[in-house]
């Protein structure tokens, strides 16, 4: 019976345990991740449009300094996404937008060793008041749309800017090492 009962044990038991155990270390470890990356940081990202052109702002300070990119920032507490869009795009470029932003996109960023993701959410409008202002942020210049200067931009730009710029709407995973290494990356084109 003992003989019996360790050569099972040994076998299947073992082999079972060793199955369970990893399925449980999985489990830990899967929602340890989840837990620790289901906390996003939303952003907004806002491209002004006039026919052929589209309005970018250089970053002067913080966050990719140096770099041209949309209009944007962080959504603070008690504010829709859109307002807080709205709002950044006026901070940083002197911009108003009365009517509701064309919500096109939703961009997931995650970088290599950090647990917070970021939630891009990306808005164009044709539709404005007021003239591009340079702010102590960013320095608006109107690009035509094959002047674009993505060697001066994040890395993502160049593959999802052309959806953005002709009206699509999308979404997209990104994972970088770093701001510059794009390690993989899937967009997708939405059908409304
Ligand atoms: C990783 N690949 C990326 N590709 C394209 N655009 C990206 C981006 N990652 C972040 N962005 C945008 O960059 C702005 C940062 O804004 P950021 O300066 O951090 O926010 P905010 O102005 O609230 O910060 P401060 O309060 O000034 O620190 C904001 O529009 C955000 O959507």
């Amino acid at each position: 019976m003992p003989s019996r009962w360790m050569a099972h044990s040994s076998f299947s038991s073992d082999h079972f345990i060793g199955v369970d155990l990893l399925g449980v270390a999985r489990a830990i470890l899967g929602g340890a991740k989840i837990m620790s990356t289901c906390k996003n940081k939303v952003l907004t990202l806002v491209f002004v449009l006039r026919p052929g052109e589209v309005l970018l702002g250089y970053k002067k300070r913080g966050f990719a300094q140096g770099w041209w990119n949309g209009f944007g920032g962080k959504v603070e507490a008690g504010e829709t996404i859109e307002e807080g869009a709205k709002r950044e795009l006026h901070e940083e470029s002197g911009l108003s937008v009365s009517n509701e932003l064309d919500h096109v996109g939703v961009l997931m960023f995650e970088f290599v060793n950090d647990p917070v993701l970021l939630e891009v959410h990306v808005y164009r409008t044709y539709s404005y008041t007021g003239t591009p202002i340079e702010t102590e942020e960013m320095k608006p210049q109107w690009f035509k749309h094959q002047d674009i200067p993505y060697k001066d931009m994040w890395p993502d730009d160049k593959l999802w800017y052309s959806l953005m710029l002709n009206g699509k709407y999308f979404n997209g995973n990104f994972k970088f090492e770093g701001l510059t290494n794009l390690l993989e990356y899937e967009i997708n084109e939405i059908t409304k």
